[in-house]
């Protein structure tokens, strides 16, 4: 077990030979692996290597004995009076729980505070998860998004959702989870069978624009232009390719294929043309309801399907204009129009989703992973969010444990600087929601600790028109790398916190709001803690206050310094022209 949880090699020889000592006091010892190598003579290095070796060994050893995987949460560890375990104490074990989630920094050359997961996890709410209870234990686990999407489910069942990601905002001290509705978009489905119907390689099938048929060689779509939109030739994509059809032939209502992937065919299943995109609006009727509604409910992001170019998204930051409604706009890139065009739709939104499976069925896989490089590039170049999302942990739809492809695939976006990686089926109607979550969080925190802080963002003086606060995030940025700190900030609109996020700082960055919704929309950015506070009048008074906060919650600990960074557009206790960056004690 010590060898899955532990956050680094050095973790391992330090707690599985803990005889002496708690883990705690152990743990103040430990030293990041890349300051042994600095410091340590070669020989001493080699042994201590050599020693690390054999007690990971022994850790192995126990690990096979005990037969959970992920032990990541206080709800996975078992109970400790049921738990026969040689190397644990019960101190061990709620030690190694905090540890794990707050995780292990040892990227700079002195000793650090210990940082958060900096990597932002988006869970779709569905059947598994849309109790009272589950939201509880997801936001717990590590849920900082909750997504709602509106192919699926109603008003009234996503309302129920809404009102308890609310509820728990309430009444949550340290943590609150953002809102992000997901629009169905032109999405082409197939319509109700009675049962799922069985089809073989090789036999006919016929996709029908006629509402209402259901038959073993015959089903419904529920768009009148697809028998234009396809031309003979063209391989149809059953759910981003489990089932694939060749068009053979096509009438004025029907379209009649050969099956080339054979399976089993459900009830509305999602349709694509191989290299086309639908020629639909991005935003249907039924999207401007869904979108109206969380106008309402003041939610925090819209994820926007199927969008090919950036009009669209005018026209949806337009809308909310006029209803004054400050949601933040996200464009899904699933749609083959939509990549000539990626540079105008991530410029004209608050970020961009890689929506890797509509994307992969639209465009050959095989582009999938070089999109997702240059979307994440893209969006970090522009100081725009960027979530990796779709089949991140697939298998664990019905599976307790990820295969290795999926941790790597996780590994990658966080490397790649994504701010937040998703969960569709996993969370939304799979068997294990909360250990796909706590997979998500180790396997990003694991990764993050390797990630060595400080390469600048090449675009500095060009993504930003307010320069002077580009230049203070820079720097505030250095200073809290150079020194080992945190950084604490102080937004109304949150623009400082997002630009601090941009340069992606090694410490975790305190944004202290003022503003409910500002906090919530914080959540979704990597690196940031939003934490919301009343401000008073006096700047002195409100670092203090934040700092005891600080203090109080254990994110920092007495006598550790903090970069306090006073900038952005809109001055608190300053003046317009004067922007300060504060190094301070706890
Ligand atoms: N609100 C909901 N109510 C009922 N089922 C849901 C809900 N949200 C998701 N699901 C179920 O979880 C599955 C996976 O969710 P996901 O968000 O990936 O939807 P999808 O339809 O597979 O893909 P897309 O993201 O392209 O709409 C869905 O196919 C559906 O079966
Ligand atoms: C998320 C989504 O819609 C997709 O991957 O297609």
């Amino acid at each position: 077990m010590a060898q899955v949880v532990a956050t680094r090699s050095t973790i391992h020889s330090s707690f599985a030979s803990s005889g002496s000592g708690s883990f705690q006091s152990q743990l103040e010892k430990l030293k990041p692996s890349g300051f042994a190598s600095r410091a340590l003579p070669r020989n001493e290095r080699r042994s201590r290597r050599a020693a690390r070796v054999s007690v990971a060994v022994a850790a192995k050893k126990a690990a096979r004995a005990d037969t959970e995987v992920v032990p990541v949460s206080p709800e996975d560890v078992p109970k400790v009076e049921s738990r026969s375990c040689t190397f644990y104490t019960i101190e061990h074990v709620q030690h190694l729980e905090e540890f794990q989630h707050l995780g292990d920094t040892s990227v700079s050359m002195w000793p650090k505070p210990t940082v958060r997961r900096k990597t932002k996890i988006v869970c779709t709410i569905g059947p598994s998860t849309n109790t009272r209870e589950m939201i509880w234990k997801l936001a717990e686990a590590g849920m900082n998004v909750a997504r709602l999407n509106m192919s699926h489910g109603d008003h009234a069942s996503h309302q129920k959702v809404i009102d308890l990601v609310k509820e728990y905002n309430a009444q949550s001290k340290d943590n609150v989870i953002a809102i992000m509705l997901d629009t169905k978009g032109p999405e082409v489905r197939s319509g109700d069978l009675p049962q799922p119907v069985m089809l073989a390689t090789g036999q006919e099938f016929t996709f029908t624009i006629q509402r209402g048929v259901g038959t073993a060689d015959c089903v419904s779509v529920n768009y009148d232009d697809f028998v234009n939109d396809v031309e003979v030739g063209d391989m149809l994509l059953v759910d981003g390719g489990m089932m694939s059809f060749l068009v053979k032939s096509k009438t004025a209502e029907l379209v009649k294929c050969e099956v080339v992937d054979g399976g089993e065919l459900k009830s509305r299943r999602h349709l694509n043309v191989r290299g086309k995109s639908a020629t639909l609006p991005s935003i249907t009727e039924k999207d401007w309801d869904d979108i109206k509604f969380g106008v309402d409910n003041n939610i925090d992001f819209y994820a926007v399907s199927f969008v090919k170019d950036a009009a669209v998204i005018h026209e949806l930051k337009n809308y909310l204009q006029s209803c004054g409604a400050d949601i933040h706009v996200i464009p899904k890139i699933e749609s083959a129009d939509s990549i000539p065009n990626l540079h105008s739709i991530i410029a004209a939104s608050d970020g961009a989703m890689v929506a890797r499976g509509d994307l992969g069925a639209e465009l050959p896989v095989e582009e999938v992973p070089l999109l997702q490089e240059e979307i994440i590039r893209l969006c970090r170049s522009m100081g725009k969010a960027v979530i990796v999302a779709t089949n991140m942990l697939e298998s664990m739809i019905v599976h307790p444990t990820p295969t290795r492809a999926e941790v790597s695939d996780i590994a990658i976006a966080v490397r790649e600087g994504a701010d937040a990686v998703m969960l569709s089926g996993e969370t939304a109607h799979g068997k294990f929601p909360l250990k796909a979550v706590k997979v998500m969080h180790t396997v990003s925190l694991r990764t993050e600790a390797t990630i060595v802080a400080g390469e600048t963002p090449s675009n500095l003086g060009q993504a930003f028109k307010n320069h002077m606060s580009e230049m203070f995030a820079f720097h505030g940025t250095m200073i809290s790398n150079t020194l080992g700190t945190s950084t604490v900030v102080f937004t109304r609109t949150g623009f400082m916190a997002i630009l601090l996020s941009h340069y992606r700082p090694s410490g975790t960055i305190y944004a202290f709001t003022n503003e409910k919704r500002i906090q919530q929309r914080l959540a979704l950015y990597q690196g940031v803690c939003p934490i919301y506070m009343q401000f008073s009048d006096d700047a002195e008074e409100t670092f203090t206050n934040a700092l005891a906060l600080l203090q109080k919650q254990g994110m920092v600990k007495e006598g550790e310094q903090v970069a306090l960074v006073q900038s952005g557009r809109q001055p608190i206790w300053r003046f317009q022209s004067t922007h300060n960056i504060h190094v301070r004690k706890v």
